[in-house]
């Protein structure tokens, strides 16, 4: 018997665009949506989302496949695009080299970016051999790709177009869960038309056997909302902290994808919804791949908190629990947080 699903299933159909623009989807609809990412936002920080009338079977498999391949191919290969070859932060990553907490993960993962965020600046002066002067800032080289598989390239650039498409859908509706006027909606979305996106691509070997390890520490996600793709073949490798303390296994639901909320909507919503502590233990034998989407803010989006969130938490009797955490500008936060994630 498959076992119930520990969190909320949603559904985005009503706010995903469709061939005639705009979305006629009945408003009712809308809203049973608005409300179920409302409730999930405020409660637990994570749901389910119904990707199959978005996705095909076959897009959801294509990327798991090229990212087993990808991992599948030898060690000096995939170093080839390592982090150190740019701007440290894009590439590959070997096994152990990303870092929770301080403590070694046990995963090896391919890191992209959206492009260069940051304005044209004077081309660096040689240093007479033809060598750039300066290193490249973190964030400013380009992604690293690799060469083989030969698909893996531009398969991931079509899941990339459409998890941004997604993640803008999801965040109409989280405005409209929100209470949010037209207006406002507007200007929420303002700070996320250019997403400053990231994607990982993750490969988890077992863990040892009989060791108490973990596979990807606990941690909350920086910005917006985590599209998290993960091999649904794999029933027990993500676990989620739940309001009463226990970790509770966020197992895959077929034609679903695990969504979470980041620390972003923290700043927006005064804390009403939260970045929920989550983590990776993989025991079962097979190695496991994973890929989250990271739907970010713009680079140089203002995070600040929205008087929506004030006004639905007085209307839920939890206007005392909002409380102005300040402004974040998202690309300077993210800066703050990459620095530490890496053994070099
Ligand atoms: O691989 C997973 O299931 C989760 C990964 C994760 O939480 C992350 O990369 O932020
Ligand atoms: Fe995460």
């Amino acid at each position: 018997m498959k076992p119930t699903p520990t969190l909320p299933i949603i559904d985005p159909t009503p706010y995903l665009p469709t061939t005639t623009t705009p979305n006629t989807a009945h408003a009712g609809d809308r809203a049973r949506t608005a409300k179920a990412l409302h409730e999930a936002c405020r409660d637990v920080g994570f749901f389910y989302l119904r990707v199959d009338n978005y996705l095909t079977k076959e897009e959801l498999d294509e990327v798991l496949v090229l990212a087993r391949e990808f991992f599948g191919r030898s060690k000096e290969e995939k170093e080839q695009i390592g982090l150190d070859e740019t701007d440290r932060v894009r590439g590959y990553q070997r096994l152990h080299q990303n870092v929770t907490q301080g403590k070694a993960d046990h995963h090896e993962g391919l890191d992209l970016y959206a492009p260069n965020p940051y304005p044209p600046r004077e081309q660096p002066t040689t240093n007479g051999d033809g060598n750039e002067g300066r290193p490249l800032r973190p964030l400013e080289g380009p992604n690293l790709w690799p060469s083989k598989p030969e698909q893996f390239k531009p398969k991931m650039e079509q899941w990339i177009e459409k998890m941004k498409v997604l993640g803008m859908a999801v965040m109409r509706g989280m405005a409209d869960g929100l209470g949010m006027s037209e207006v406002e909606g507007e200007g929420l979305r303002a700070c996320v038309d250019e997403s400053f996106w990231v994607m990982r691509v993750i490969g988890y070997p077992p863990l040892p056997q009989g060791a108490d390890g973990i596979s990807c520490g606990e941690h909350t996600d920086y910005g917006c909302l985590t599209l998290l793709h993960s091999d649904p073949t794999i029933p027990d490798s993500l676990q989620v902290l739940s309001t009463s303390g226990r970790w509770m296994t966020a197992f895959p639901v077929e034609g679903c994808i695990v969504v979470n909320i980041g620390s972003m909507w923290e700043y927006w919503t005064g804390g009403l919804y939260r970045a929920t502590l989550h983590r990776v233990i993989h025991k079962s034998p097979k190695y496991r791949v994973s890929i989250p989407f990271f739907f970010e803010p713009n680079f140089d989006a203002r995070v600040k908190l929205l008087d929506a969130a004030r006004r639905k938490a007085d209307e839920e009797g939890k206007g005392g629990e909002v409380k102005d955490l300040g402004e974040k500008v998202y690309g300077d936060y993210l800066l703050e947080k990459v620095g530490g994630n890496f053994k070099y």
